[in-house]
């Protein structure tokens, strides 16, 4: 199911969609969970979970495998009536991905200024607005000599004067043939110069130069349109806008730049017994989600607008839905049935439409993903409302649902295509949940072609996950040392 054979597939069809979309549609307005064999993790995601009672979704028939629909199912998860079909609508591992990624169309685009821009996607090529460089330009500090020499110095010019300077708003005079007159690297060529002569392979007795190492003709100039003629393509749109990008862009001629806006998320991190300072204490425990989701959000390309601690209180949590201004939502803990796990029927109330109602994934497999009516706060181009990711309130099995849910989705929000996992040789042999595929927490060697799985790798565990690079993704059964099995790298940890 997750090979990585499906896993291409999965994300050549993501790609696929981003590319086929309507363009106008975007209407833009232009402003194993069997613990480690290796390691030490928890055993309450363990294969036994299969026998836990179907407690995620509706009874309806199953989705069936790949090339999933969408589904309108809003009622109540109910405990089915007979019969053992456990997570039937639990999508696999690789489909629930591909399904994040083809949810979305991208979010508008604006025009913002350079310092703006960073880490944002072209909406529009960058053309460049001039030629680069834009005049002929001096490479070195030395002489513009014309002719083979040697040289007299250019009438007017005292041997100890600077000569042309970069910026030198003065347009140069043509130089003769014969002459020579002092230059500083960026300065511009006068017409007539054949040659920029180095420093060190001059020398000037009184006003006479003369070459120990003679020039070729153009050598040490960049002439006008070497890196590029004005229209010149430079980048397709699409592309990200790292600060190489912004470099080029300034360089260019670009004050602003047209980038598809960032995905405005927000956080909403539910749990009473959530503390949010000092040590665990009376059966409460610290939030390790709040300050996490946030930053893990920002790395996938988000921009976040609050995040939000509302405990366990239905009313609030239906109120944060219904008026929020962001793109996503996404919220921790309450994915489950247990008596305070609110979310699934403030969707049903909110009349979302859930799209993922969970996946075959350990950890994380209660994890959702549901659309919700454009309600009084923010609306999408096509009209429609903004997305609700839900991650399972155990931290692992939160940050098994930001890279299997979030991660996709937002790229696609943010307009960048889905990327295909690289591949790496498990070091260890990693014991498999038999129906469901499994992340682990790795490192990956610097050459990035091993990976090795790490202890302490438990769904409410993050001592694996704060030392890994990368979740290796293990198919149903396992994986012997030596398999190759993809890698999504954490969004810090680039390849
Ligand atoms: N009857 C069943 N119960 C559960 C199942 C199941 O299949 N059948 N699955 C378990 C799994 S797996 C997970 S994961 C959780 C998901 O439940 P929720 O999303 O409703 O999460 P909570 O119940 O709110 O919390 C679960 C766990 O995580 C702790 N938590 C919650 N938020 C945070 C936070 N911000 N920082 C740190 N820890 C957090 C919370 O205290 C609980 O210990 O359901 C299982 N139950
Ligand atoms: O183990 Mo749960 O799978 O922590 O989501």
């Amino acid at each position: 199911m997750s090979g990585p054979d499906e896993l291409d597939e999965a994300l050549a069809l993501a790609n696929d969609s981003v590319r086929r979309r309507d363009p106008a549609a975007r209407a833009r307005t232009a402003t194993g969970a069997c613990a480690a064999a290796h390691g030490r993790g928890d055993s309450d995601s363990d294969g036994d979970e299969l026998d836990a009672p179907e407690w995620l979704t509706p009874a309806s028939p199953s989705t069936g495998g790949r090339g999933p629909a969408p589904r309108t199912g809003q009622g109540r998860p109910q405990a089915p009536a007979g019969g053992r079909e456990p997570h039937s609508h639990d999508l696999p591992w690789a489909d629930a991905r591909t399904y994040a990624a083809r949810a979305a169309g991208p979010v508008p685009s604006c025009t913002l200024p350079l310092s703006q821009a960073l880490n944002h996607t072209l909406d529009a090529p960058l053309d460049a607005l001039t030629d680069l460089p834009s005049f002929d330009t001096s490479a070195m500090d030395g002489w513009a000599v014309s002719g083979p020499g040697p040289w007299e110095l250019a009438d007017g010019e005292r041997p100890d004067s600077h000569g042309l300077l970069a910026g030198d708003r003065r347009r140069p005079r043509t130089l003769p043939d014969g002459r020579a007159v002092r230059i500083a690297t960026g300065a511009r060529v006068p017409p007539g110069a054949s040659a920029v002569l180095r420093y060190e392979y001059g020398e000037l007795d009184g006003s006479r130069l003369r070459a120990t190492n003679r020039p070729q003709p153009g050598a040490d100039i960049r002439p006008r349109g070497q890196e590029c003629r004005s229209g010149d393509r430079l980048l397709p749109t699409g592309t990200h806008v790292t600060p190489a990008v912004l470099g080029l862009a300034a360089a260019a001629g670009y004050d602003r730049l047209t980038v598809t806006r960032r995905p405005r998320a927000e956080v909403l991190v539910l749990g009473d017994e959530l503390l949010h300072q000092g040590v665990p204490r009376e059966g409460r425990i610290r939030d390790a989600l709040g300050p996490m989701v946030e930053p893990w959000l920002t790395a996938l390309g988000a921009d976040v607008l609050v995040t939000r601690r509302l405990g366990d209180d239905a009313e609030a949590l239906h109120e944060a839905v219904a008026t929020t201004t962001a793109d996503v939502v996404v919220t921790t803990g309450g994915t489950a049935r247990g008596p305070v796990d609110h979310l699934r029927p403030t969707l049903t109330r909110a009349s979302a439409r859930l799209l993922v109602e969970g996946v075959r994934v350990r950890p994380g497999h209660p994890m959702l993903l549901a659309r919700l009516p454009a309600g009084r706060g923010s609306r999408q181009p096509d009209g429609s409302g903004p997305y609700l990711v839900g991650l399972p309130g155990n931290p692992l099995a939160a940050l098994s649902g930001l890279m299997t849910l979030a991660a996709p989705l937002i790229r696609t929000l943010a307009d960048r295509p889905a990327e295909k996992p690289p591949s790496a040789s498990l070091s260890d042999d990693v014991q498999g949940h038999p129906r469901d595929t499994r992340l682990v927490p790795v490192t990956c060697s610097p050459e990035q072609s091993h990976a090795r799985p790490l202890l302490y790798n438990g769904p409410a565990m993050l001592r694996g996950i704060a030392t890994a690079t990368a979740l290796a993704v293990v198919p149903p059964g396992g994986a012997t040392a030596g398999t190759g099995v993809p890698v999504l790298p954490l969004p810090w940890h680039g390849w």
